[in-house]
């Protein structure tokens, strides 16, 4: 699902009336029916107080015609106009003649008046600011917020939470509404997904209020909302008269004395996501455990018993991940210089192998192109420098991603798979993958991914959602806090199960 700026959603805006002959109060009725129905299919009438506060630009428009509507169904409501400017917008002062023509009468609410109480029971309907949001909100507007904040009260925020930037950090974390449910308008919005500003997006949902489906179909984004139906034509069937040898042969290099652990996991992900054949590469520490823990895989050894001197191959793999647990031994550090320069496809880098490339920038030359990096957010730190918000950090990740001709997956939450001037964020996983080693089993996905021969770009945004998804599945056999990364290693075939299934047969085998 594609993700729009602000810009653009104003742009489909325009595009919509000037294609549908219609005027821009058709498109906000259209927005606020919308709204209606949602809530009106869950509430059935109930007696409830609901409280709206409405800005006075078209994201208050949307609240005040909610208000008729609710009200022309007998809900107890109460409107309150957010008298924040002076410059209210035309369809805005359109519907509160509507409302007035009902006999609703709004209390406006300004720097003077005091705040309306909020008892826990109430609903709010949060229509202060959407998408127009361009500066910080004036402090009484900001502890209106902070107020509807403490009330413990449902709030349904209508677009956007109200005081939360579409493409920046907001300006006072107190002066944003912590959304219970965001009714968001046909296309979601990149700050849900980042660690920095989805913290005020419980839920969310989308509502379709008929922008024409030609803008966007045809629109390009920065980022892409990834979900089944961006992954089914990603996936590589297997095929009858296949053989190991279809699948490709994989090499994980990584380990260390006391980290054999993570090797272990990342050569178990990458034979279970379906490569062919898969050797480690360890330092002699690690023999014995691997050789017992997984007889599928092949080990060979370094000359030195506790961490990588230098990775000899005795034949040349389809692709190498490596990293996992390797520490940043001084000899190490010439393996690994000695590995990027060697190998030639792309390949997955992890863990010590992304600190390497921090600490030794001028190697990035070396790393094959179209090559996966795959940093948790401090070695990202470490590669790309210090960034003011997630959204610099998505640029600076993006020109990182350009310059050096490399896939990044910046791991997270919502994982974001970035290359060139493109994101890709991910929506399967759970917090109870953050957990030791879940990194590891993703890094041998990934390198399971690249042997079998699917492009890097699109072997980054399926493992991360078949990873996350394996996570999820997990989860739900365990709870988060015993969730353990051999446990993502042991769904990814339910995974992939799931992720093939069509969604009838998903939902008749969940019942
Ligand atoms: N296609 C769609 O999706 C549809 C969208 N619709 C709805 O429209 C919403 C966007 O509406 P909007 O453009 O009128 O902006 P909104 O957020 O209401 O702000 C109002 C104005 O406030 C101002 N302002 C900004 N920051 C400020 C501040 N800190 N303190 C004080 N003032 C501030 C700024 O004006 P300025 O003063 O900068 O000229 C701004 O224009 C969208 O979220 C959705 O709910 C639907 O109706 C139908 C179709
Ligand atoms: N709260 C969370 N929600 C979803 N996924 C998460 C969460 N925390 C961690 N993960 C996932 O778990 C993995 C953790 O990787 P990493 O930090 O490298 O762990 P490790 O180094 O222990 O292997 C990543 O794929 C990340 O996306
Ligand atoms: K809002």
């Amino acid at each position: 699902m594609k993700i729009f700026s602000a810009q653009q959603i104003y742009q489909a805006d325009k595009f919509t009336m000037e294609k549908q002959q219609i005027t821009s109060d058709v498109l906000m009725e259209q927005a606020a029916t919308k709204l209606f129905e949602w809530i009106h299919s869950r509430l059935r009438g109930t007696s409830v107080n609901i409280q709206l506060f409405c800005g006075i630009g078209n994201n208050g428009g949307d609240g005040i015609a909610l208000a008729r509507h609710l009200q022309e169904h007998d809900y107890s409501i109460k409107v309150h106009v957010v008298n924040y400017s002076e410059k209210r917008s035309k369809d805005f002062l359109l519907n509160l003649e509507r409302l007035k023509d009902r006999k609703i009468w709004p209390d406006f609410i300004n720097e003077e008046s005091g705040f309306p109480e909020i008892s826990p029971n109430d609903i709010v309907v949060d229509a202060i600011f959407g998408i127009g949001l361009n500066r910080s909100p004036d402090d009484w507007v900001g502890q209106l917020i902070a107020h509807i904040n403490a009330s413990q009260a449902f709030v349904l925020s209508v677009d956007i939470p109200s005081g939360l930037p579409t493409n920046r950090a907001p300006w006072d974390p107190d002066y944003v509404i912590e959304a219970s449910y965001v009714l968001s308008f046909q296309v979601p919005k990149l700050a849900f997904f980042l660690p920095g500003t989805g913290v005020y997006v419980n839920q969310w949902e989308i509502l379709d209020i008929g922008l024409d489906p030609e803008f966007l179909n045809g629109e390009e984004v920065a980022y892409e909302l990834i979900g089944k139906p961006e992954l089914w034509p990603l996936y590589k069937p297997r095929l009858k008269f296949s053989h190991k040898g279809t699948y490709g042969h994989a090499l994980m290099v990584g380990g260390s004395h006391g980290k054999i652990g993570a090797v272990q996991l990342a050569s178990n992900a990458c034979l279970t996501s379906g490569a062919g054949l898969v050797t480690v590469f360890v330092p002699q520490c690690g023999y014995h455990s691997l050789q017992t823990a997984l007889p599928e895989v092949m080990v060979l050894t370094d000359k030195e018993h506790d961490f990588i001197t230098e990775v000899n191959m005795p034949f040349v793999p389809e692709t190498v991940g490596v990293g996992v647990g390797i520490g940043t031994n001084e000899k190490t550090i010439t393996a690994f210089k000695n590995l990027v320069k060697y190998f030639k496809e792309p390949m997955v880098v992890d863990a010590d192998g992304l600190n390497i490339l921090a600490l030794q920038p001028k190697l990035l030359k070396d790393v094959p192109a179209l090559s996966i990096l795959t940093p948790h957010p401090k070695e990202l730190e470490r590669l790309i420098g210090a960034w003011k918000d997630d959204f610099e950090k998505l640029e600076m990740a993006k020109a990182f991603s350009t310059k050096h001709d490399i896939v990044l997956v910046i791991k997270g939450a919502h994982t974001v798979t970035v290359y060139k001037d493109k994101g890709y964020v991910n929506t399967t996983g759970n917090p109870g993958m953050a957990t030791a080693g879940s990194g590891d089993v993703l890094a041998g996905v990934l390198t399971g991914l690249l042997a079998q021969g699917y492009e890097p770009l699109h072997a980054a945004v399926f493992g991360v959602y078949l990873h996350g998804l394996a996570g999820d599945i997990s989860a739900s056999q365990k709870g988060y806090e015993a969730l353990k990364a051999s446990d993502i290693v042991g769904n990814l075939g339910e995974a992939y199960k799931q992720l093939l299934s069509p969604p009838e047969t998903e939902n008749a085998e969940r019942e």
